[in-house]
């Protein structure tokens, strides 16, 4: 049986900042964990953006589950997909909860309840975090709340609809126990719903199974089914690296290392 699409990208054409485009002729994405690599301004975030649907003019171009981005409302998209981006920041004094409880247009001690036993919560231990104002934790405990927020926004069951998940450097500021627990947390469900997710944690995706899309200059350069496909000119060209700084590690992947 062939994986349903979730995402599909053709002909999209963005050009968002004067002497920046962002050109995609065709995409298509399954139920999966897909890793988005480049260079820093290579224009991952922007192409999240594009596909999260935050700019009008390339509606078009994007269908999600078979549904037309112009067919669909912010409102409607935002049961379809959940996003977190780069720069989170809180403009005013708000607790997790309080974030999550308009997330959700829930009252905050009924989303307690709902949350009691919830995977991403326990498993990002967030439940006291969330009880603080944002502006008060450090980096990667807010970072741990938000993407709490994210990923509920695609749980199966408060958003049974979601099956898009787009996650733009979603490994920063976190600890290594929270980021393998993300990895394992990300691999499970994307078994059920599509993970599209830009990050610097190279070598993570060269080890990888995973598919891999490399982007460079605002263009997809290279789409691979396993980060293990990857090859040294793939990265050469990718990532402007000199061949010596890489490496192919036991026969089976490639790894990008600095001695
Ligand atoms: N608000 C903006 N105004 C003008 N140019 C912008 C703006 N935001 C981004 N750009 C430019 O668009 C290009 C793509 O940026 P983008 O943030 O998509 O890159 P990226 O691949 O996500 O990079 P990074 O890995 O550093 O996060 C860059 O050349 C950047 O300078």
């Amino acid at each position: 049986m062939t994986a349903p699409i979730s995402l599909s990208i053709n002909d999209l054409l963005l050009n968002p900042f004067n002497d920046f485009t962002v050109q995609v002729s065709e995409l298509s994405l399954s139920p999966g964990f897909y890793h988005l690599l480049g260079a820093n301004g290579a224009g991952k975030s922007t192409l999240l953006d594009c596909i999260a649907g935050l700019y009008s003019e390339v509606y078009g171009a994007i269908t999600i589950s078979g549904s037309g981005y112009s067919s669909l409302s912010l409102q409607q998209l935002a049961q379809k997909r959940a996003y977190l981006t780069q720069q989170n920041q809180a403009h005013f004094s708000i607790t997790g909860y309080e974030m999550l409880a308009i997330c959700f247009d829930s009252e905050i001690e009924s989303l307690k309840v709902l949350l009691e036993n919830s995977a991403v919560v326990g498993g990002l231990e967030v439940a006291d975090l969330l009880e603080k104002p944002l502006q008060f934790l450090s980096g990667g405990e807010r970072q741990r709340c938000y993407l709490t927020a994210t990923l509920l926004g695609c749980d199966e069951k408060l958003k049974p609809q979601a099956n898009l998940l787009l996650l733009d450097e979603p490994f920063t500021g976190l600890d290594i126990k929270h980021t393998l627990w993300l990895i394992d947390y990300l691999e499970h469900i994307s078994s059920r719903i599509c993970v599209l997710s830009s990050h610097h944690e190279v070598n993570f995706a060269l080890k990888s199974q995973n598919p891999c899309l490399l982007m460079k200059k605002g263009s997809l350069i290279g789409e691979f089914k396993a980060g293990r496909d990857i090859k040294i000119s793939n990265l050469v060209d990718c990532f402007g690296l000199n061949s010596a700084q890489i490496s192919y590690e036991n026969n089976a992947y490639y790894q990008i290392s600095w001695n």
